[in-house]
């Protein structure tokens, strides 16, 4: 991993699939509300646990700067295939820092970009899973809905309660959920404010899989594996193209998908993959 002045610290009894890294700067400046550790067993996948219990892991600034930072180093860390972030049992998070920006002025807003930092999570280039139990609230189901594929466990609970505190969705709540599942349940959810659940939030296809909330961790870690088996180069083009439906016209997004389509064949790993396939065996993929 690319961290400077890198600790590693293996989890001795859980050995086999864990390994905690712990950022020492020189300045041993360490992360205060997140834990990032390496995962599944080629220690492939990049976990990040939101870290502040007392507060329901409510998305402080500096919270919120340690994710992108982590995101940002793990995706530049040419070992990591994949990338989970997850909370508590209890709370993915309770929603932005509502006593932190309770005074905020529209003019500080404005100046500062207040929240425009949290874009930087959607630029990450490698698949990123959330994977949620307990509440996922406000910038929680924002979060959340920033990533590739959400898991959830049976517990969790969504919503966009911001409404019932003065104000609106800020971190794309309005648009993603719009996008995902339509008008009716967009305005439902957001002008009401109430909680949803897991299974319905698999329902409106909001979430992929709902799992008992002990196991959503470990299943999205599974999954992340289960993705870092192909070319982590095609990989990267694949969520690329995806997001494109998200962003553009169905035309625009198909020629987009054409072209990116035509550009796999002058990769080593799409002659690899096709190789392999003819030769029925496994693909060797080089990232190329
Ligand atoms: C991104 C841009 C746009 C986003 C906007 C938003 O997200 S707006 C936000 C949208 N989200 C909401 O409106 C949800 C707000 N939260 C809730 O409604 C409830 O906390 C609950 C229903 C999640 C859990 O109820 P429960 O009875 O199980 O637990 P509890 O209530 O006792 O909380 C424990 C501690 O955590 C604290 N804390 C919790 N959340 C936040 C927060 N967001 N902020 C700060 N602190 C928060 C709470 O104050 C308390 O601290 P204290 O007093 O002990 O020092």
């Amino acid at each position: 991993m690319a961290f400077r002045s890198l600790r590693i610290i293996c989890r001795l009894g859980s050995m086999s699939n864990s390994v905690t890294v712990c950022r020492t700067f020189a300045s041993a400046q360490t992360y205060q509300n997140i834990l990032i550790e390496k995962k599944g067993e080629k220690q492939n996948v990049g976990l990040i646990t939101l870290n502040r219990p007392k507060a329901l892991n409510a998305l402080c600034g500096p919270l919120v700067s340690e994710v992108i930072e982590a995101l940002q180093e793990f995706d530049k860390d040419d070992s990591i295939a994949a990338i989970v972030l997850t909370g508590s049992e209890k709370a993915f998070a309770a929603g932005a820092d509502i006593k932190e920006m309770m005074n905020n002025s529209y003019s500080h807003n404005h100046k500062h970009g207040f929240i425009e930092n949290w874009s930087y999570i959607t630029k990450c280039k490698k698949p990123l899973i959330a994977a949620v139990n307990g509440y996922a609230l406000g910038g929680g189901c924002e979060l959340a809905m920033m990533c590739d594929i959400i898991y959830a466990g049976d517990t969790a609970k969504f919503g966009q309660p911001e409404i019932t505190i003065g104000t609106i969705p800020g971190g794309g709540g309005t648009q993603r959920i719009a996008r995902s599942c339509g008008k009716s349940k967009a305005m439902e959810i957001c002008l009401t404010g109430d909680q949803f659940t897991a299974q319905e939030a698999e329902k409106m296809g909001l979430v992929s899989k709902v799992f008992p909330a002990d196991q959503t961790v470990a299943e999205a870690i599974k999954l992340a594996e289960k993705i870092g088996r192909h070319s982590p180069l095609i990989t990267k083009l694949c969520k690329e193209a995806v997001n494109v439906a998200f962003e553009t016209s169905l035309q625009e997004g198909l020629r987009f998908e054409k072209s990116y389509f035509w550009g796999t064949f002058a990769t080593a790993d799409q002659k690899e993959g096709m190789a392999a396939f003819a030769g029925k065996r496994k693909p060797n993929f080089k990232n190329e």
